[in-house]
């Protein structure tokens, strides 16, 4: 089930470094949204704020409200494994386990949550997941062969449907297509055109075009000036963004004056 996301009062850390500050956001459930910006202003930062995968590194932390449909996900008493459950991530390089077959990596996820699946059960979520992601047919006759000797484009596929298998509400894909070919990064657009009408999707990318072709709404990260956290500049439907900019810096960055 697709959620909204609201980002309230959000600062972001790595120790004494203040990477992010001050973001108020609300991410919309069935859309997708794009992080833009300049190297180093904090859209992964930020977008790993969003599954508490930023916590992982030691001493980074994160000061606000991160709400999943008005639920904390910094509270106290939530689990952040839970979280990443319900916000799933597909990372820059594809990373299936490589020695792991094409069935088993779909069900990575599933088999880390402990989760008791029959062999019956199993093989209908391996479809309905690889379906998912597009790859069904491409693999249907080689589910037990490693997920390494795929293409780049298959493998980012076979990542997606790993994150979908177990049905998160949120999917977060850092910079997907930066390491695929242009027919790779093209499936991967038509299928994150698909995703939104289950998940709520969330994609950093430094392909402007990609922002403009994929992307319901665009958030414009920006440095005020080097060793200063990164802001949000300007958040709004990626048609004004990308048409009718309200902020000087960010119709600079669109129009490549700068970035
Ligand atoms: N593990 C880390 N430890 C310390 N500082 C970090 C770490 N990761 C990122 N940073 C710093 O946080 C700031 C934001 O980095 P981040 O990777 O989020 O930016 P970005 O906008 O995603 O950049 P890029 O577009 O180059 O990927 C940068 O100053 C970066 O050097």
């Amino acid at each position: 089930m697709s959620k909204r996301i609201e980002l309230q009062d959000v600062d972001i850390y790595y120790g004494k470094f203040h990477a992010v500050r001050q973001v108020n956001m609300t991410i919309q459930p069935r859309a997708v949204t794009a992080f833009i910006g300049s190297s180093g202003c904090g859209k992964s930062t930020v977008l790993r704020s969003l599954n508490r995968m930023h916590e992982v590194i030691e001493g980074a932390y994160v000061t606000g409200q991160v709400l999943l449909d008005g639920v904390d996900l910094y509270a106290r008493d939530v689990d952040p494994v839970r979280v990443r459950r319900q916000v799933g991530m597909v990372f820059q390089r594809p990373n299936p386990f490589p020695t792991m077959s094409i069935r088993d990596n779909v069900l990575a996820g599933v088999r880390l949550n402990n989760a008791r699946v029959s062999r019956k059960e199993s093989d209908e979520l391996v479809e309905k997941s690889l379906r998912g992601a597009n790859l069904w047919n491409e693999v249907k006759d080689r589910l037990d062969r490693p997920g390494s000797g795929l293409s780049g484009g298959q493998q980012q596929r076979l990542c997606i449907a790993r994150a979908i298998a177990v049905s998160p509400d949120v999917i977060l894909m850092d910079e997907p297509c930066s390491a695929l070919d242009p027919i790779s990064t093209l499936a991967i657009e038509e299928l994150i055109h698909e995703l939104k009408e289950e998940y709520t999707v969330v994609i950093v990318t430094h392909n402007m075009q990609q922002a403009a072709r994929v992307s319901d709404q665009t958030a414009f990260f920006n440095l005020k000036a080097q060793g200063q956290p990164g802001e949000l500049i300007e958040f709004g439907d990626t048609e004004k963004i990308f048409h009718n900019p309200e902020e000087k810096a960010t119709e600079d960055y669109i129009t490549g004056r700068f970035g």
